[in-house]
C-alpha cells in the first residue's frame, strides 16, 4: 500500500513546527491534515478517515495527554496510532503516553528519516492489528460473523434495547439434510453451497442486521427495529428464495431448503443464549415438522416445550455422567491442574500487574517469577556489601537493573524504591537521602526475594 493512501493528523501549536511536519510528511507521500489544539483534532477525527495522528505534548487548553487520554476512551480509535512528539524527553512523561496508548514517542527537534520510519511501524502495526481481529471475528468460508463475534454483537444489540418498546428478533436457521450433500457430492461442494446459502441470506437482511456461522450449517441473526410479524415475513420470503435457489458447483445442479425457527425478546428478560435456546427450539420444531418451513417460538405449545425440556435434561444428565467418568479415569491429575488455579501470593508483588505482563498465564508467571529469583538472588548480597562498601558504581549498576526487571513480575514497591534510588544517584542528592533510599530498596529487595524463594522455590 501506497504512502498516498493514508491520511495523517498533525496536531501542533506551532505554526512553523506544523508547516515543516507537513512539508516533510507530504514529501513522503502522506496525505496531511492539520490543526493547532487538542480539541480541534478530537472533531477532526469525527469527520476525517484518519490513519495516524501527530500530536505535540505541549500545547494552550487540552494538553497533548488529555487529548490523546479522550482520543483513546473511545473504542473506536483503540487501533488508532498516534505517536506523541515533544521537545521534553522526560521518561515518566514517555511512561504515561505510552500506557495511555500512544504508540509512539518522538522527541523534537526529530530526524525526518527516523520520524517517516516510526510512522510507518505504526501504520503497518495498526493494519495488521485490525486484520488480525477482522479474522478473529470472521467465519473465513463465508465471510459473515463467526459464532464469537455474533454473540458479542447480539448482546450489546440487546442491551441497547428497550425491550419494554423496541422489537428485537433472533432468528436461527440451520440447511436441511445438509450431510446428504456432503455425502453425494463431497465437502468442498458443500463449502460452494454453504457460500451460496449466505449470499442469499445477505441479500434478504439488512446491512445492520447481525448475521452469524454459529455452527456447521447452523446459521444465526439478530434483527433490531422489526416486529415478530415483519420478521416472519422476511424469513418466509428468504425460505422461498432458498428453495428457487439453483447452486451450481462443479457441473453438479444442487437445490436445498432451510428450516428457520424465530423468537422475539420484547418483554422477556432473557439473554442471547436464552433467545437462541427459544429459537433453536422453533427451529428443531420445523424439523420435525417435516423441515423447509419457519416456525415462531410463540407457535410452539407447550406440550413441545415440555418435551424439548426433558429431551435436554437427559442429554445434560448423559453429559454430566460423561464428565464423571473422565474425571473417574483421570483421577489425581485432575486435582493437580485445579491446584495449580490457586492465585499466587508474593509479598511485594502485585500478580494482577504480573499476571497481565503475560496475558493471564498463571503458570509461566510462576515459571517468571523463579527466574527472577535465579537470576537476581546474587544481587540481594552484592547490595548490602555495596551499602557497607559504599561502593556507588554498584549501588547504582544494581538500582538501575532492578528498576528495570521488578515491574516486569509486578513487583511495583521495588520498581519504584530502585526508580527512586536510579534518579537519586544521578542528581546527586545528599548522603543520608541516598543512604535512606539504599537502606529501602535492600528492604524491599530481601523481602519480594524471601518470599518467592518461599513460595515457589522451596515449593520446587
Ligand atoms: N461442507 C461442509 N460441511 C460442513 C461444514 N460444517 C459442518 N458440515 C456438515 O454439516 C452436516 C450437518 O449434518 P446434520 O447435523 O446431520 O444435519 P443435516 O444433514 O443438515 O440434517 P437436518 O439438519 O436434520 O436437516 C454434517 O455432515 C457436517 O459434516 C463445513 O464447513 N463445510
Amino acid at each position: 500500500m501506497s504512502n498516498i493512501e493514508h491520511t495523517i493528523l498533525v496536531v501542533d501549536d506551532a505554526k512553523d513546527t506544523q508547516l515543516i511536519l507537513e512539508f516533510d510528511l507530504a514529501a513522503a507521500g502522506y496525505q496531511v491534515i492539520a490543526c493547532d489544539n487538542g480539541q480541534a483534532a478530537i472533531d477532526m477525527l469525527e469527520s476525517e478517515e484518519v490513519d495516524l495522528v501527530l500530536l505535540d505534548m505541549y500545547m494552550p487548553g487540552l494538553s497533548g495527554l488529555e487529548t490523546l487520554e479522550k482520543i483513546k476512551q473511545q473504542d473506536k480509535y483503540l487501533n488508532l496510532s498516534i505517536i506523541m512528539l515533544s521537545a521534553s524527553n522526560d521518561e515518566d512523561e514517555v511512561v504515561a503516553a505510552l500506557e495511555l496508548g500512544a504508540a509512539d514517542y518522538v522527541v523534537k527537534p526529530y530526524v525526518t528519516k527516523i520520524l517517516l520510519a516510526r510512522i510507518r511501524t505504526a501504520i503497518k502495526l495498526k493494519e495488521k492489528t485490525e486484520q488480525l481481529e477482522y479474522l478473529a471475528k470472521t467465519d473465513f468460508l463465508t465471510g459473515i460473523h463467526n459464532r464469537g463475534s455474533f454473540f458479542e454483537l447480539s448482546t450489546n444489540a440487546l442491551s441497547a434495547t428497550d425491550r419494554a418498546t423496541q422489537p428485537l428478533v433472533i432468528v436461527m436457521l440451520d440447511i436441511d439434510h445438509f450431510k446428504r450433500v456432503n455425502d453425494n457430492y463431497g465437502h468442498d461442494v458443500g463449502d460452494k453451497v454453504l457460500v451460496s446459502f449466505v449470499e442469499c441470506l445477505t441479500k434478504h437482511f439488512r446491512d445492520y442486521d447481525i448475521l452469524g456461522r454459529i455452527g456447521g450449517e447452523e446459521f444465526a441473526v439478530c434483527l433490531t427495529n422489526i416486529t415478530t410479524e415483519k420478521a416472519h415475513l422476511v424469513c418466509e420470503r428468504l425460505r422461498k428464495a432458498v428453495e428457487k435457489l439453483t447452486i451450481i458447483a462443479d457441473d453438479i445442479t444442487i437445490n436445498i431448503t432451510v428450516s428457520i425457527g424465530i423468537t422475539a425478546a420484547q418483554g422477556k428478560i432473557l439473554s442471547i443464549d436464552a433467545l437462541l435456546k427459544q429459537a433453536d427450539d422453533a427451529l428443531y420444531s420445523a424439523k420435525e415438522n417435516g423441515r423447509n418451513q419457519v416456525i415462531d417460538f410463540t407457535e410452539l405449545d407447550e406440550k413441545v416445550i415440555n418435551k424439548l425440556n426433558s429431551d435436554e435434561v437427559e442429554a445434560n444428565i448423559n453429559a454430566s455422567h460423561t464428565i464423571e467418568l473422565a474425571q473417574h479415569h483421570l483421577g489425581s491429575h485432575e486435582e493437580g491442574e485445579i491446584m495449580s488455579q490457586e492465585s499466587i501470593t508474593i509479598d511485594g508483588v502485585d500478580s494482577q500487574v504480573g499476571l497481565s505482563n503475560v496475558l493471564e498465564d498463571e503458570a509461566l508467571f510462576k515459571e517468571i517469577l523463579v527466574m527472577f529469583y535465579q537470576d537476581h538472588v546474587d544481587d540481594v548480597n552484592k547490595l548490602q556489601s555495596a551499602i557497607d562498601n559504599q561502593d556507588k558504581n554498584t549501588q547504582k549498576l544494581l538500582a538501575h537493573t532492578l528498576k528495570g526487571v521488578s515491574s516486569s513480575v509486578g513487583a511495583m514497591v521495588l520498581f519504584e524504591k530502585a526508580k527512586a534510588l536510579d534518579s537519586a544517584i544521578d542528581n546527586n542528592n545528599n548522603d543520608d537521602i541516598l543512604a535512606t533510599l539504599l537502606h529501602e530498596l535492600s528492604l524491599e529487595f530481601t523481602k519480594v526475594m524471601t518470599s518467592i524463594k518461599k513460595s515457589l522455590v522451596l515449593e520446587g
